[in-house]
């Protein structure tokens, strides 16, 4: 039985589709057409509605770290409700340990450079954006449109790039086996060169979310 913040490599492979990156250095997974076209298309309408300029937990001092817009999307959006049934059937994450769903939109030239999800342990924000739901477990990422050029997701520690696809899923453990943060999950959402990309992150925590 896995706790009910979990999920795992096991549940994941079972999904038709999933394939998971061959590298021991990390928990990293593929699907392809794992959220459907017309729900695609629903969530990429919310996300225009509401979108402001996006923000990080800590950017090094780099005012371009992060340059796209992000938006919350409003949990009582039946396209938002879709979206987290897929997710609970395929990750058997207890929702209580889910952020709330955020889209995010790159124009041509936005990025966000390479980082990782997890709040670095000892790092100055740490506690603040720790102390009560814990650090981040799992990252589960839908790209919801093709781009006509650039916007790759790349993992530059396992030398992966993934292309952004309609309606593909990639996901992650944030941690290695033992619990601690796993730096080899360092990754780049590269700049869009023409078109413009659209995604959903959804990030859960070791604990409950307030
Ligand atoms: O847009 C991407 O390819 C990556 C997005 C990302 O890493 C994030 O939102 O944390
Ligand atoms: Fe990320």
């Amino acid at each position: 039985m896995l706790a009910a913040g979990e999920s795992s490599a096991e549940r994941l492979m079972t999904r038709n589709g999933m394939r998971r990156v061959p590298s021991p250095r990390v928990e990293l997974f593929q699907c392809r057409d794992f959220v459907p076209p017309g729900l695609c298309a629903k969530l990429i309408d919310l996300i225009d509605a509401n979108r402001r300029p996006s923000t990080i937990a800590d950017d090094n001092g780099d005012a371009y770290f992060r340059t796209s817009e992000t938006c919350d999307l409003d949990a009582d959006e039946p396209a938002v409700s879709r979206l987290e049934e897929l997710l609970f059937a395929l990750n058997g994450i207890d929702p209580a340990h889910g952020e709330p769903v955020q889209g995010q939109r790159y124009d041509v030239g936005q990025e966000f450079k390479p980082h990782t999800d997890y709040f670095t342990p000892e790092g100055a924000d740490y506690s603040r954006f720790c102390s009560v739901a814990g650090q981040r477990s799992w990252t589960f990422m839908i790209y919801l449109n093709e781009v006509e050029a650039g916007g790759a997701t790349r993992f530059k520690a396992v030398g992966k790039t993934f292309q952004p696809e309609t309606g593909k899923l990639l996901c992650w453990n944030n941690r290695r086996a033992d619990g601690s943060v796993n730096p080899a999950t360092l990754h780049h959402g590269m700049k869009v060169r023409k078109g413009v990309k659209y995604v959903i992150t959804k990030w859960y925590r070791e604990k409950e979310w307030g």
